[in-house]
């Protein structure tokens, strides 16, 4: 079900005597409305428990776009380009077949009007309706688009369930890139070993996915690794960038599903994202994992939103 923004939750520090360069994230974001507007960042929920739940995992991340809207909020405003709330998707029980339908329908909306869509989960199942939507979107193109998928995570989700899950959504879209024809490019970003089976491991090479472990994703193999971004981004037209919380160390991001004993640096997670903008090619992002119930001093849902503040530069 997809519900409209509701402007009342940006509410936050005011800094009045300050003027018109001390505003913050909740005096700038504006309702998002189908009609034209000017090309920006549209930010939409995905609250979603589902995933996680059929995964085995650790429910909360249903109640992460609203946590991530409360850390944004008092953010100092550095933007250059508009950023509109567009609302939530929201799964109803375990509706989420459905739930990724329509997000898929309602991101393809937003990459219709020309705009980057920015996703905030929802468990990792978030990726596999963001993608349905980028499909949507290519659909309109009579030359097909090449789509490249760039995972930051300790997992491949990759699984074999026929059960869609958070654990899943990088095989469905294989399995959707093999339907349409369509190359299936997927590169990740801070796999944890000990975190992913063998079965995991043979199927990413199966599938000629390109990763790096999380032990190799260290500040000092920086270079390296943005080399690794631009090759992958050269071969394609599109970029998606997904984002799981756990790909931090647990210290960092407590509030996921899965923590991470090792994660890898913020300060890597952020100059991968400014690798994948300075491409040119990124036409949509999110931000997996968001799970307020574990969740620290609002720790998860502030490196969240620094994240997902960069991404709106
Ligand atoms: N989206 C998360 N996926 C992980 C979760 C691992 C865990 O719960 O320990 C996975 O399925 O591998
Ligand atoms: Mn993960
Ligand atoms: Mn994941």
């Amino acid at each position: 079900m997809y519900y409209p923004a509701d402007m009342s939750n940006w509410t936050g520090r005011v800094d009045a005597e300050e003027g018109a360069l001390a505003r913050r994230w909740h005096e700038r974001v504006l309702p998002w409305r189908a009609e034209e507007v000017p090309l920006g960042t549209v930010l939409l929920g995905f609250a979603c428990d589902a995933g996680v739940q059929r995964n085995q995992g650790r429910p909360g991340a249903k109640a992460g776009p609203m946590a991530l809207r409360k850390a944004l909020a008092s953010l100092a405003w550095h933007q250059k380009r508009p950023v509109y709330d567009a609302g939530d998707v929201v799964c109803e029980g375990d509706e989420l077949e459905g739930a990724q339908a329509e997000l898929g329908r309602q991101v393809a909306g937003l990459l219709n009007a020309g705009h980057l869509p920015l996703v905030m989960g929802g468990g990792h199942e978030i990726a596999y309706g963001s993608f349905l939507g980028l499909a949507r979107h290519a659909e309109l193109h009579s030359k097909p688009p090449r789509i490249g998928v760039i995972n930051l995570d300790a997992h491949f989700d990759l699984r074999a369930s026929i059960l869609p899950s958070s654990g899943t959504p990088f095989r469905q879209i294989a399995e959707a890139c093999n339907e349409n024809g369509w190359p299936f490019r997927y590169c990740v970003f801070g796999i944890s070993e000990p975190a992913n089976t063998e079965a995991l491991f043979h199927r990413a090479r199966e599938l000629g996915v390109l990763w790096r472990l999380d032990d190799e994703c260290g500040i000092d193999q920086l270079e390296a690794l943005r080399d690794t971004v631009t090759l992958f981004a050269d071969e394609v037209d599109w970029l998606y960038l997904t984002i799981c919380l756990d790909v931090l160390p647990g210290a960092v991001a407590p509030g996921v599903s899965a923590p991470a004993p090792r994660g890898i640096d913020l300060a890597v997670v952020e100059a991968l994202i400014d690798s994948v903008r300075s491409s040119g090619k990124l036409k949509l992002a999110d931000i997996a994992e968001l799970n307020p119930a574990f969740d620290q001093d609002q720790r998860t849902a502030k490196v969240a939103a620094r994240l997902l503040w960069r991404l709106a530069r």
